[in-house]
């Protein structure tokens, strides 16, 4: 079964994303060279998964990988508004600069969530590298000690978007574009 006609329109093909992949990740390198550890990267799950395999494979540092899990948004598209860690992090991130990598930044609540989870952890710096920001959907305003950036691919338009990590009740992730989804597949 193939997912592709449950899709309106594609936003962005899969050489867009590795361009702006690739100028994300160079990026990254630039602002954390040189540094004594490797860099922590953080990937928030399932959203993140591919975002950070390809991210990861073009930074150019010495990186540590990890993931966290914030829910909030269960099978819907609305976010519940209070994410909770269902499942936290393995490595101890006390002293260490860290990327939280995520795949869209929506109502803000998830990231605003692991920003101060990571900061009470006692992370040196704390910076997000989101592959969406949609900023139109805001609620709420999460901000970065001074050390931290955020670094953003694009900005998504006020649609639910799909793929490249992305999901509806749990399909689409695997789609190697991003796209919106037909109304008729939204139940
Ligand atoms: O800015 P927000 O409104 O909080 O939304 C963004 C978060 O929501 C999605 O995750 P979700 O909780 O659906 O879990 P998933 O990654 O497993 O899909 C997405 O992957 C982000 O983590
Ligand atoms: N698509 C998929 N998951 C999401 C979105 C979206 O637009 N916003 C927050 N989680
Ligand atoms: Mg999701």
């Amino acid at each position: 079964m193939s997912l592709d006609s449950h899709i309106e329109s594609v936003l962005w093909t899969p050489d867009q994303i590795a361009a702006r992949v690739s100028e994300l990740a160079a990026q990254i390198s630039a602002d954390h060279s040189p540094l004594s550890e490797p860099l922590v990267l953080v990937g928030v799950a399932t959203g993140a998964f591919l975002f950070l395999a390809d991210l990861a494979r073009s930074l150019r540092l010495p990186v540590t990988v990890d993931f966290i899990r914030a829910e909030s948004y269960g099978s819907g598209t609305v976010s519940s508004g209070s994410p909770r860690i269902s499942s936290d992090l393995k490595l101890d991130v006390s002293g260490r600069h860290v990327v939280l990598v995520e795949d869209i930044v929506d109502s803000g609540s998830t990231i605003a969530c692991l920003i101060a989870h990571l900061e009470a952890k006692g992370a040196s710096s704390v910076s997000v590298c989101a592959f969406l920001d949609k900023p139109s959907r805001r609620k709420v305003h999460f901000q970065l000690l001074s050390k931290g950036k955020f670094y953003r691919g694009f900005e998504c338009p006020d649609y639910f978007v799909v793929g490249y990590g992305m999901d509806f009740a749990e399909l689409y992730r695997n789609l190697p574009y991003v796209g919106v989804l037909k109304p008729e597949h939204y139940k």
